[in-house]
């Protein structure tokens, strides 16, 4: 799904508007009563709302709301804040329609207001018409409904769809949840706005779908559909070698459970045949906990030190538990010499990648690197804030022509032409060890399957974010450990499907 800017988005508005039958008014009466429904289906109709409405048409939504929120006889006081005299005509027809409810007026000469805790605020002052940041005595009102639960509408007053960089952040709505409309905007979707976004929750409205196709868009979301369209179906006369022999090259001396989780997770996802690349103290290890891999055995007893034929396999993952042995720095030059296809590169063959970066360019092209961002800050340096990080990324991943998935709460991968795919699967139990592990043997099985490297990264970042949530539904996201989610992937499959 595509990820539209604020300018954007008003196009689509506009063009939706002149070329379906739908009236302005009509878009806001359809957009607000979205956010009605979803209210009235998780607030009690004891709630007291405070609905604080700009005098744009993110304030029009409001008003809306508090209209039909006040027939459905939930208690309602509206507070407008007048932040211009120059009110959009949506508004004004909305204030006209709005009967039994208390108005308060808030401006430069009267901004005080006294809210009791228990009422919840519903934020419609700014939407995506923001220009500059909040200051005066909106700051003000801002400041005194933060110490309420709020939800906000469309985006939280204050905070800028795509770019926050000249922001003041003291100035930002700090929203529970954001109901946002149409698809998720860029800036919820980075971490440090988390804060003020709170959990969002997308509203279809119905723009017009043409329109949308056509427009030329870098910012994407992985919707459910998107990945079930990916999804290959397996025909019912396979064997094994159709779906692959896929390479784990991993494993070291007090490090094998992480060659163990990927190698199972690989299989768990669907390959047909795996073979584990490992140090031969690992041969027993591997052998018993997990049958079903075949192993490659290194010369040494403790790391690896040698690359095999790579000859037979559709797909070459490498780094889990790799360690960070000289001789096994130098299998990792051998192996992005040697290999003729894309690699899965993860954990430490990213960090002996970040100490010999002239071997960047000798990647092969579409090889998939899946940093977290402390390995990315390794590969590229520092950044200061996500916009900054999301440029980093996007343009690493367009110079070394490589996909980069950086893992963290809305895992973002970006494709050699710039585009990346934000993921909204997983949930914070997924930040234990051994996770990326079993994400690499996600990435791995999927490649090795015939899937492009593309839909891989897609695919298997989506899928190993659904098995996470699948294993918090059984266990909770404290207790959950990096085996429930590959033990989670049958049934986050049945999810997609
Ligand atoms: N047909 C449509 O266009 C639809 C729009 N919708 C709503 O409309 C919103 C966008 O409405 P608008 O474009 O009217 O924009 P807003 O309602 O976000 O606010 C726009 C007004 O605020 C002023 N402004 C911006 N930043 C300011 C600041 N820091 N201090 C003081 N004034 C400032 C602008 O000059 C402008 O007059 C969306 O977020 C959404 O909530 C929905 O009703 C769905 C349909
Ligand atoms: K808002």
């Amino acid at each position: 799904m595509k990820i539209l800017t604020a300018q954007q988005t008003r196009e689509a508005d506009a063009y939706t508007i002149a070329n379906e039958p739908i009236e302005s008014i009509d878009l806001m009466e359809r957009a607000a009563t979205k956010c009605f429904d979803w209210i009235i289906k998780n607030y009690s109709s004891e709630t007291e709302f405070s609905i604080f409405c700009g005098v744009g048409n993110n304030g029009g939504d409001g008003l809306v709301i508090a209209r039909l929120l006040k027939q459905a006889n939930y208690k309602v006081t509206v507070f407008v804040v007048e932040f211009s005299d120059n009110y959009s005509s949506d508004f004004k027809t909305n204030l006209g329609r709005l009967e039994k409810v208390e108005v308060n007026y808030l401006n430069q000469d009267n901004s005080r207001i006294v809210l009791r805790p228990n009422i919840v605020v519903i934020d419609a002052i700014f939407g995506s018409g923001l220009t500059r940041p909040i200051d005066g005595f909106i700051a003000e009102i801002v400041h005194q409904i933060n110490k309420n639960e709020i939800i906000a509408i469309d985006l939280p007053s204050g905070l800028f769809a795509e770019d926050n960089r000249e922001n003041n952040f003291d100035n930002i709505v700090k929203a529970k949840i954001t109901l946002t409309f149409q698809q998720p905007k860029l800036a919820m979707l980075f971490p440090q706005n988390y804060f003020f976004v709170g959990e969002w929750i997308v509203l279809p409205i119905g723009l017009h779908q043409g329109f949308i196709f056509g427009l030329n868009v870098t910012n994407h979301i992985v919707s459910t559909s998107d990945a079930k369209s990916m999804l290959k179906p397996r025909a019912k006369f396979s064997h094994k070698g159709i779906f692959g022999h896929a390479l784990l090259v991993g494993g070291s001396k007090g490090k094998m459970g992480a060659a163990i989780l990927s190698a199972k997770a690989c299989l768990r996802a669907g390959v047909g045949l795996l073979t584990v690349h490992l140090p031969a103290q690992g041969l027993e290890i591997m052998q018993t906990a997990l049958p079903e891999a075949m192993c490659s055995v290194s010369g040494e007893n403790d790391f690896i030190a040698d690359v095999p034929d790579l000859s037979m396999y559709s797909a070459i993952g490498v780094g889990p538990g790799l360690g960070l042995e000289k001789q096994t720095q130098n299998t990792l030059k051998l192996l992005i010499q040697n290999s003729n296809y894309p690699l899965v590169i993860d954990a430490d063959a990213l960090n002996i990648l970040a100490e010999n970066k002239t071997w960047l360019a000798f990647l092969p092209s579409e090889s998939i690197l899946t940093p977290h961002p402390k390995e990315f800050e390794r590969l590229v340096g520092k950044w200061d804030c996500d916009e900054e990080r999301l440029e980093l990324q996007k343009q690493f991943a367009i110079k070394q022509q490589v996909i980069v998935v950086l893992k963290g709460a809305n895992t973002s991968i970006a494709l050699p032409n710039g585009y990346v795919y934000f993921n909204a699967t997983g949930n914070s139990g997924m930040a234990t060890a051994g996770s990326g592990d079993v994400l690499t043997g996600i990435i791995t099985s999927f490649l090795a399957q015939g899937y492009s490297p593309k839909e891989s990264a897609i695919l298997g970042v989506y899928l190993h974010g659904l098995a996470g949530d699948v294993a918090k539904e059984n266990l909770t996201e404290y207790a959950m450990i990096a085996s429930d989610i590959i033990d989670a992937i049958p049934k986050a499959y049945g999810w997609i499907n």
